[in-house]
């Protein structure tokens, strides 16, 4: 299958790469400048130039933070440029498997999220990212919505690296217990994507297309994913430190964080039959890329 993704150095791209390659399909990544999401017109051309068999749309403006006073830009980025992909895709006349986020929710349910549940970003990111979803629903029926949440991986920058430096230069990190969801490596992210690009291709029905959540088992909050990695890294030999849980309101950012980002997957497994691994399993799988050598 020849794959197009979106991006080229980013951690869901990067895995898609690296999956999609070792499962014999030719992936072609595609990013600036040839592909600038802010620019509609560049999108078409490069994903027609192209020519795949299915797109995947992983790039996105990611910085939660800088979004709130750089709107216009997460806007035209997160948002038109989803619906760039998405005509790119209408015009090649194949499937479109696009990324979203967790962060379209208000985080106020005191369940995991399901995905007809009612969306309410609380920030820029967030509400860019729910345009983005809209605009892909609107532009190709061919399209699969895949909502993935506290992503994490050997590539790019994320919060397993942050924990892993920090605990290099300090004995005791802060980090906010009362926010909760479902940390995803980006690796089982790319073999969920595989799957679900595999079943789209080969079967056109209605019922796999619209709107999936697609996020690791298990949950916890930030500080328990701290808690694990340093464990994780300590029986590596690597550094760790002790996890002291704050409260969100000890740290403040710019963008409010959903407190519930967890998300319901049993759709996904019963239409696609996607199950992606308990995320302890797959941070252990990312802990022995990141330290191969501290065993
Ligand atoms: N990182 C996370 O925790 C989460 C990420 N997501 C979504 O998952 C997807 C993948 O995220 P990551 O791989 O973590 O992101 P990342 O930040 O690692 O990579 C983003 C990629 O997008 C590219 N990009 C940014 N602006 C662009 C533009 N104007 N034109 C072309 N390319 C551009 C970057 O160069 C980079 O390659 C995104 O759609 C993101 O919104 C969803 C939930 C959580």
């Amino acid at each position: 299958m020849k794959i197009a993704v979106t991006g080229t150095a980013g951690q869901v791209v990067t895995s898609l790469i690296e999956r999609g390659t070792v499962a014999g399909h030719d992936v072609i990544a595609i990013g600036r400048p040839d592909l600038d999401l802010a620019d509609p017109a560049s999108v078409v051309r490069a994903l027609e130039a192209a020519a795949p068999d299915v797109i995947v749309s992983a790039a996105a403006y990611t910085a939660v933070d800088k979004a709130e006073t750089e709107s216009d830009l997460a806007h035209a980025v997160n948002g038109a440029g989803a619906g760039a992909v998405a005509r790119a895709a209408r015009l090649l006349d194949v499937p479109l498997i696009h990324i979203s986020t967790d962060y379209v929710f208000d985080g106020t349910l005191e369940r995991p999220y399901v995905e007809s549940d009612p969306t309410g970003p609380t920030g820029v990111y967030g509400a860019s990212k729910l345009a983005g979803e809209r605009a892909v629903l609107d532009t190709h029926d061919n399209s699969t919505i895949l909502r993935v949440a506290w992503v994490y991986s050997p590539f790019g920058g994320n919060f397993v690296k942050t924990m892993l430096r920090l605990a290099g230069d300090r004995d005791e990190v802060s980090v906010v217990a009362d926010q909760v969801g479902n940390p995803t490596s980006a690796l089982a992210i790319a073999d969920g994507i595989l799957q679900v690009a595999n079943n789209m291709v080969s079967d056109g029905s209605s019922s796999l297309r619209g709107v999936f959540h697609m996020t690791a088992q298990g949950e916890g909050s930030w500080a328990d994913f701290a808690q694990s990695i340093f464990a994780a890294s300590a029986a590596r030999g690597g550094p760790s430190a002790s996890v002291r849980s704050i409260g969100t309101a000890d740290y403040p950012t710019p963008a409010t964080r959903p407190a519930n980002s967890r998300l319901d997957c049993t759709l996904i497994a019963r239409v696609h039959g996607v199950r992606l691994p308990d995320w302890r399993t797959s941070l252990d799988v990312v802990m022995d890329r990141l330290q191969p050598t501290a065993h």
